[in-house]
């Protein structure tokens, strides 16, 4: 995908080099920015093996609402998450909760925030939200609206997190019978993360898309601090040698989102290069 190759360039090139948290430094450039047509076939890289089965999983897994990961890790064999989960495999309330179960308060005359001049010592109770519940019955019945939007900054609950939300808001926008995605991603490792959140989230527009009676359109992705890992400079640079190949097709089961499970996903014509091993930095 020449697009991620581009942005692999620009960030060699450019790259500030930043000191940050886990201890590795990065070359960043601020404000990244690229598209892809989803007509053009499914966005999973060539230019090195990205694991498709771990891509799907960890989307189902956000789907389903969990602040473990013990059925990612346990029952599904995938551990990508395993460094930011406890012994018990809690995580805290990160994407699963925050798509599916966002919290807040409710009182029990039905309002969640006090009217003018109304105290605010009333019986508050814990309450949860599907935001993507709520995406999806807004494309079906209004589908121009400029506010599907899934926001996963929740500012009194970053204290609970093993690790803060990357992908913090993403918006669907539909044009011309066909569904787009805008991701803002506040912080992207570019060698590891933003491969698997490309297909993910390209994958979530097809699904919804299919279960709404759209075509999927484009997904485009603004990511904040875009950086390469010091220690992923070389297997970055080996892959800007291999010349993308063409895509794979993903076909997606006609099914309710809830409902799909990792056979539902059919990913055809996959013929990528050699994988590279990248070391995560925790
Ligand atoms: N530094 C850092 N980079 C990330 O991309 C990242 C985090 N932290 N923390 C939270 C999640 C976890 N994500 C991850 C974590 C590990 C892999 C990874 O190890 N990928 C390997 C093998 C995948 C597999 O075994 O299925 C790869 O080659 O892509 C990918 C994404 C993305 N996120
Ligand atoms: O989906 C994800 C999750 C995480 N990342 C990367 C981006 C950063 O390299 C780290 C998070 O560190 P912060 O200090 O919290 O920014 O994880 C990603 O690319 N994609």
């Amino acid at each position: 995908m020449q697009v991620y190759l581009d942005l692999v360039q620009r960030v060699l090139e450019n790259g500030v080099r930043k000191e940050n948290r886990t201890g590795t430094d990065t070359l960043s450039n601020f404000a990244e920015f690229y598209k892809v047509d989803l007509a053009e076939g499914f966005p999973l890289l060539t230019t090195k093996k990205v694991y498709f089965k771990s891509v799907i999983m960890e989307l189902l897994w956000y789907l389903r609402g969990d602040d473990h990961v013990r059925w990612l890790r346990d029952e599904k064999d995938v551990h990508i998450w395993d460094a930011w989960a406890d012994d018990d495999g809690y995580v805290g309330p990160i994407y699963p909760v925050l798509w599916r179960r966002f919290p807040f308060l409710k009182a029990s005359d039905g309002s969640s925030y006090p009217k003018l001049g109304e105290s605010r010592d009333k019986d508050w109770v814990y309450d949860e939200f599907d935001q993507v519940q709520r995406a999806i019955d807004m494309l079906k019945n209004n589908p121009n609206s400029r506010r599907i939007v899934v926001s996963t900054w929740h500012p009194g609950l970053l204290d609970e997190m093993r690790l803060p939300p990357c992908h913090i808001m993403y918006i669907f926008n539909v044009s011309d019978g066909k569904l787009n995605c805008h991701l803002t991603q506040r912080s992207g490792d570019i060698a590891l993360g933003i491969p698997f959140n490309l297909a993910c989230y390209s994958a979530l527009t097809m699904a919804i898309a299919k279960e709404v009676g759209l075509k999927p359109g484009e997904f485009a992705h603004t990511i904040v601090d875009a950086h390469i890992y010091e220690n992923h400079i070389e297997g970055l640079q080996e892959q800007l040698k291999r010349e993308p190949r063409k895509l794979p097709t993903l076909t997606i089961a006609n099914k309710p989102i809830d409902e799909l499970q990792y056979e539902d996903f059919t990913l055809e014509g996959y013929d990528p290069d050699p994988a590279i091993k990248f070391p995560v930095a925790v």
